[in-house]
């Protein structure tokens, strides 16, 4: 269980309890939300948008969803003035009205995506999403192509290894440049107001999420693993709401839920 009680105690924000001090860093899939057999069939809950605006205004700002998703994906979702990091932290607009940070990076040969098109064509089911600097092979539906896709996928990282990483998630497999990560989303951002001087808590379910985490955790915050803390977006969202809720005093510790592991 997360040591909430080790964050700094005072709250700055009534009702907001432990987390009022922290810089708060949010994945979005899999953690605010529950996971879909494709990326575009995930429901938001409808309260979701309004719970993360008044979380942001209460942290002062100091709220940020880290997602690899790309950043017009993320404001389709979660329309609302908040920061936001995507694609694996590529992408980095601080200032929610601002226009966003996009580091100069490769883009993969165009040879690359055709010969992942001819593996989706040979499995019904997958599916290709596009990125601006790479693009993920899906197989939650077609699960019988997933050696196939990171054997294709890792020959292709191969040609150029310095430029592009490849990177397993959750029934998927995708291409991205080298460099950018959820880490340096957060280093980024905690350099920065209004999150410098806050205690910065990462939330997250995946292995790209550990980056996050670790960032946080070396700057002196916490990393806390979604299912172990929270067990689902759902719990997480509940606590999140209860958090902001101004005359909860509960709103203190998220509930050790533990619930089977989806992939
Ligand atoms: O960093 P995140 O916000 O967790 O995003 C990670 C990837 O999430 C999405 O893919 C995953 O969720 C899909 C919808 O639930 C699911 O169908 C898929 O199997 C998962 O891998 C998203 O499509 C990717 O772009 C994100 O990088």
């Amino acid at each position: 269980m997360p040591d909430s009680l080790s964050l700094p105690p005072p709250p700055l924000v009534p009702g907001l309890g432990p987390i009022a001090r922290a810089a708060l860093f949010l994945d979005f899939d899999g953690t605010l939300v529950e996971i879909a057999e494709r990326p575009d069939a995930i429901r938001v809950a409808p309260a979701l948008p309004g719970l993360l605006k008044r979380l942001g205004e209460g942290l002062a700002g100091a709220l940020a969803v880290v997602s690899g998703r790309p950043l017009r994906d993320l404001d389709h979702y979660l329309p609302v003035p908040i920061a936001k990091a995507g694609d694996h932290g590529a992408s980095l607009r601080p200032d929610p009205l601002g226009p966003p940070e996009l580091p100069d990076l490769p883009h993969p040969p165009a040879a690359w995506r055709v010969q992942a098109n001819a593996l989706v064509a040979r499995h019904p089911g997958a599916l290709i999403e596009d990125k601006a600097h790479g693009f993920v092979l899906h197989y939650r539906q077609a699960p019988d192509a997933g050696p196939e896709a990171a054997a294709l996928l890792a020959r292709l990282v191969a040609e150029d290894p310095a430029g592009f990483g490849l990177l397993e998630a959750r029934m998927a497999w995708e291409i991205r440049p080298r460099g950018p990560s959820k880490a340096t989303a957060v280093r980024a951002l905690m350099a920065r107001p209004p999150f410098n001087g806050r205690v910065p808590v990462f939330i997250g379910d995946d292995v790209t999420d550990e980056e996050g985490m670790e960032a946080c955790r070396s700057l002196g915050g916490h990393g806390w693993q979604l299912e172990e803390a929270f067990g689902s977006p759902a719990v997480l969202r509940d606590w999140l709401a209860r958090a902001v809720a101004p005359d909860d005093p509960d709103a203190v510790l998220p509930p050790l839920v533990t619930e089977p592991h989806s992939p």
